[in-house]
Parts: structure tokens; C-alpha cells; sequence
């Protein structure tokens, strides 16, 4: 992946290299016209060539920055559609499996660690050359001070790989227990009602939850920071030592003109040197980070208006069913995990089936299958006896509108093309749904967004309507309503849906309204039965 970025911008890094070496050349001219002059100083048109060089210094080292800046922020932006992109695209299960608090943790750390890595690419290139240009000069000067310096170098890298070994482990360390930590972290905001009012709850999280997560980053943070620092320090000393030494090879090979260049380029380049070296290891966190990337298995960048391979779904279809439809949860510890074992249900065009069950039944385990959230391990879903397949799922979800009890309230409303719906019918919509007085509707969508529960909710229904599909899937959508909404959405708006020749699937609990479904399955521990009318009416979930 940091290849793949590295190409991605490539004519930008390679502009930013060239102007690198110039730099460096530049350098080089100023370090050889010091070392010359160093004992008679300059002549009249030596101090004009040297501030040449300096100007000229100052406008290939800004133009490099330039490109730098420029390549920096356009690869943040990068990393971060990316993900977005891949996340877009991951099927949902994972998603879930992986867990929000992992996700935001991607979605911030590991973006940062890699977009940092790869953001300072250029100067990794701009500081190599600074040091293949010095260490080129320095072997034009002596061969036998650059063996030195060679040997130097080579202890430094070997101190570096070894302590390298030691961060890679603190920094998947300190990943994984970052990825505690926003754990607490989304304990605290989504749980901000119940800590504010409780304070016991408070303190105990805070105590118990978040500082000991907290205490084991700190502990890997130190660990990969300390490495580090060891490494410096030692590096510093090396340089120190190749002075020392580099001063009494000189001596003795009575080359004394040859220290004060050496010297005045090691010190130079003990910067760039640094500066080398700590990109190495800020690309250690970036792979660990693309590591755990790859470990949530996200899926490849969404693709726009990809083409077509697959045999299109019927839009005039009759039937929707779920043949065989067999799903199972993934264990966790002893515990059997609960499966949906053989479903067999058939739901026509039009009709009205209420979803019943107690908890825990299956109720929403099977609105996930429906909706093509979670995907069959055996069996199928069929749109008029034809199988649909992976490649046309997108299209059997488009057919498809849901309230769901977790729903999140876009303010923008979307009709069946996915182009903001007509404003008219929207603000007839809230009228009808008793809203007009609370919110507008404009270009944007609705102009408000803070509701009560109830409120959302009939929000939430009003956009469902507005895309205009085939098939609307509600879970409890009535549960937060009062009576008369209640009343109004079982007596008038299911009827109303149905004379649209829209397929309504339900799960309620309100059996003072089961007869005005078509169709009333129940689930019970995962296994569903059709209920005949008179088991429908006398009947409660
Ligand atoms: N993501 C999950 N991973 C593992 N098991 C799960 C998961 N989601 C639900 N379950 C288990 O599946 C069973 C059925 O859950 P489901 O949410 O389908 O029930 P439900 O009928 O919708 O219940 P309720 O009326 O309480 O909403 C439960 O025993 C639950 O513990």
C-alpha cells in the first residue's frame, strides 16, 4: 500500500528529487568554497559566486519545500479517501465484527501513521541526496577518512536494526492498546447520560475501565519512545567518536587541511542523517497500522459507475423468498452461537407481513438477511425463483427502504434516483406527519435536526418514503409513537403503502393492530412460522 501511494504520486516526488540534487549540489559548491577559503579567505569574485550559490541555495531549498508541502497535504487527503472509500465498501458483517471503536481508531491513528510515513517521503529523498552528495565529496577529499566514515555509518545502521526490532514490538504494542482505549473513549460519549447522572458509575469506569487501559499505553508509549531515544543517543556518540578519530587520522596522515571540511560536513549531515533514520521509524508504526488495516479484512475502494457484467434483477418482480436461508453467528468462547437454521419464506409484491417474536428470537438476525447485511452461509434469497448473487446484490438492496431501531437521520432526503427529492412532496410529507410547525425542508434538506425519539423517527419514515422503493423494512417503527401515531401509521400509512404497490415487512409487538397485516409470521429461537389467521388474531408476540 505505501508502494502504492509512492506511485500514486510520483511525478511530484520526482520533481521534488530534482530539485533535491540541486540543492545538494549547491551545498556541496558553498562546503568545497568554505573548505578552500577556510585559511585565505575569499577573493572579490569568490564572495559574489558564494552569494550566488547561497541565493540560489535559498530558492531550490524553498521550491523543494514547496513541492514537499504540496505533496504532504495531497497525500493525507489521499490516505484518507481511501480508507473512507474502503470502509464504504466493506461488507457490512465485517464492519461489525470489527467494531466502531476499532474503526475510529483506523480512521485517525493509523491514517495519521500512514500519511505521515508517506508525507515525508520527498524529504527522505531530498535528505538522501544531501547525504550521497557530502559523502561523495568526502570521499573525493580522502578515501582513508571516508573508510571511516563508511564504518561509522555501517555501526550506526547495525545499532539501528537491532533496536528496530524492539519498536516494531512496543509500536504493535502500544497499537493494540490504543485500540482499548477508544473503547473507553466511546464508552464515555456514548454513555455520557448515564456517567453524568451516576457518579459512582463515573468513577468506576474512569478507575476500572479507562486508566488501566490508559497505564498500558502510557507503559507501550515509553517503551517505543525510550527504543528510540537510545538509538539517538548512541548515534550521537558514534558521530562523536568518528570526529575524534577523523581529527587523529588526520594527524597522522599529516592531511591537518582535511578537518576542518571533514568536520564541517559530518556536523552538517548529522541532521539529514537524523532526519533518515526517524523516517524509518515513523514507517514502522505506518506498517503496523497497515497491518491492522488488513486485519479488519476492509474491503477495495468503492468504484463509480463501474460497468455492469451481471444479468440485471426483474423490476417488475412478484416474489421475494429465502430458500434454504441458513445463517449462523461466530462463537465466541463455549457459548453456542445462535443460528437461523433453514428459513423458508416467500413474500409477494404488495403485501403487509408482520414480523413477531420474543427477544432474542431472530426477528432483526433475519431483517439483516433480508436487507443482504448479513450473507446466508447456506441457501439463498431469490427475486422470482433466480438466486441473487453477489455481484447483484447492490441492486437487490436498491430495491429496499428501512427504519431500523439504530438508525442514523441524514439531513439530506434522497429520492429513487438518489437525487434530492422534490422539496414540495417533502413538506407535504411533514404535514401529513404532524412536523411542519418544527422544521423546513430546503435545498439541503430538513433545517433542523434536533427531535424528540418519536420525532426522529416519523423524520426517518418520511425519508424512507421519499426514495420511493419497492420494499420498506420496519423494525419496531412504532414503538416510540403515541397512540394517535400509532393509530394513524397501522390504519392509514400501511394501507396507503400497500395501494402504492409497496411491499411492507414489520416487526411489531402491537397485536391490537395484527389483523391488518396480510401475512403474520412468528419467529421463536431462530426457527419462523407462518400464522394462520385465526392463530394471527388470537395471538400476541
Ligand atoms: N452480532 C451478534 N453476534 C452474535 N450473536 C448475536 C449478534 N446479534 C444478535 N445475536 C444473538 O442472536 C440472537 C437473536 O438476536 P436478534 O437480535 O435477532 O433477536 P430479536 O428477535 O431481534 O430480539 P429483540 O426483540 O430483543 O430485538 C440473540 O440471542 C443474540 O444474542
Amino acid at each position: 500500500m505505501l508502494l502504492y501511494y509512492i506511485k500514486k504520486f510520483k511525478k511530484i516526488m520526482f520533481l521534488s528529487g530534482l530539485a533535491s540534487l540541486f540543492t545538494a549540489a549547491t551545498s556541496i559548491a558553498l562546503f568545497h568554497m568554505i573548505g578552500e577559503s577556510g585559511e585565505t579567505g575569499f577573493q572579490p569574485l569568490e564572495v559574489v559566486v558564494f552569494a550566488v550559490l547561497v541565493a540560489f541555495l535559498l530558492m531550490a531549498s524553498m521550491t523543494t519545500s514547496y513541492f514537499l508541502s504540496q505533496y504532504s497535504a495531497g497525500t493525507i487527503n489521499s490516505v484518507r479517501q481511501n480508507l473512507v472509500s474502503r470502509i464504504l465498501g466493506t461488507d457490512y458483517d465485517k464492519l461489525e465484527k470489527a467494531g466502531r471503536a476499532r474503526l475510529y481508531n483506523v480512521l485517525t491513528n493509523d491514517v495519521n501513521a500512514i500519511s505521515g510515513a508517506l508525507a515525508e517521503m520527498p524529504a527522505f529523498i531530498y535528505n538522501s541526496f544531501l547525504l550521497l552528495a557530502c559523502f561523495g565529496y568526502l570521499f573525493v577529499l580522502s578515501e582513508v577518512m571516508f573508510g571511516i566514515l563508511v564504518l561509522a555509518a555501517f555501526v550506526s545502521f547495525l545499532i539501528t536494526k537491532v533496536v528496530m526490532a524492539k519498536i516494531t514490538r512496543a509500536a504493535n504494542q502500544m497499537r493494540e492498546h490504543q485500540d482499548h482505549v477508544f473503547e473507553g473513549y466511546k464508552g464515555i460519549l456514548d454513555g455520557a447520560k448515564q456517567l453524568t447522572v451516576n457518579k459512582d458509575r463515573r468513577q468506576y469506569f474512569f478507575e476500572k475501565r479507562l486508566k488501566p487501559v490508559m497505564t498500558e499505553l502510557r507503559s507501550s508509549e515509553r517503551e517505543y519512545g525510550f527504543a528510540w531515544d537510545i538509538n539517538r543517543n548512541i548515534s550521537q556518540v558514534v558521530i562523536f567518536i568518528t570526529l575524534g578519530t577523523i581529527v587523529a587520522v588526520s594527524h597522522y596522515l599529516q592531511r591537518t587541511e582535511l578537518v576542518m571540511s571533514y568536520i564541517l560536513i559530518v556536523t552538517y549531515i548529522s541532521a539529514p542523517f537524523g532526519y533518515v533514520m526517524n523516517l524509518w521509524q515513523n514507517i514502522a508504526r505506518a506498517r503496523v497500522s497497515l497491518q491492522k488495516i488488513e486485519s479488519l479484512q476492509l474491503g477495495s475502494e468503492q468504484e463509480n459507475g463501474a460497468e455492469q457484467t451481471h444479468q440485471p434483477l426483474s423490476e417488475d418482480w412478484h416474489k421475494i423468498a429465502f430458500k434454504d436461508v441458513s445463517f449462523a453467528y461466530e462463537s465466541q468462547g463455549e457459548d453456542t452461537a445462535f443460528s437461523l437454521p433453514k428459513l423458508n419464506l416467500t413474500f409477494n409484491r404488495g403485501e403487509i407481513i408482520f414480523i413477531t417474536g420474543g427477544n432474542g428470537s431472530g426477528k432483526s438476525t433475519f431483517l439483516h438477511l433480508l436487507l443482504g447485511l448479513y450473507t446466508p452461509s447456506k441457501g439463498a434469497i431469490q427475486v422470482d425463483d433466480m438466486p441473487v448473487s453477489a455481484a447483484q446484490l447492490d441492486e437487490y438492496r436498491a430495491k429496499i427502504t428501512m427504519v431500523l431501531p439504530d438508525f442514523y437521520l441524514y439531513r439530506e432526503l434522497l429520492d429513487a434516483n438518489g437525487s434530492p427529492a422534490n422539496e414540495e412532496k417533502a413538506r407535504t410529507l411533514l404535514a401529513q406527519f404532524q412536523l411542519d410547525h418544527k422544521l423546513n425542508v430546503d435545498k439541503e434538506g430538513f433545517s433542523a435536526t434536533q427531535f424528540s425519539q418519536g420525532q426522529r423517527k416519523r423524520l426517518a419514515l418520511i425519508a424512507s418514503i421519499l426514495e420511493d422503493k419497492d420494499i420498506y423494512v420496519l423494525d419496531e417503527w412504532a414503538a416510540d409513537q403515541d397512540p394517535h401515531f400509532r393509530a394513524l401509521f397501522y390504519q392509514e400509512l400501511l394501507p396507503w403503502l400497500k395501494s402504492q404497490g409497496k411491499t411492507v415487512i414489520a416487526v411489531t409487538h402491537d397485536d391490537k393492530y395484527f389483523h391488518l397485516a396480510d401475512r403474520h409470521i412468528k419467529f421463536d429461537q431462530g426457527q419462523a412460522q407462518e400464522l394462520t389467521e385465526k392463530k394471527c388474531h388470537g395471538q400476541a408476540a
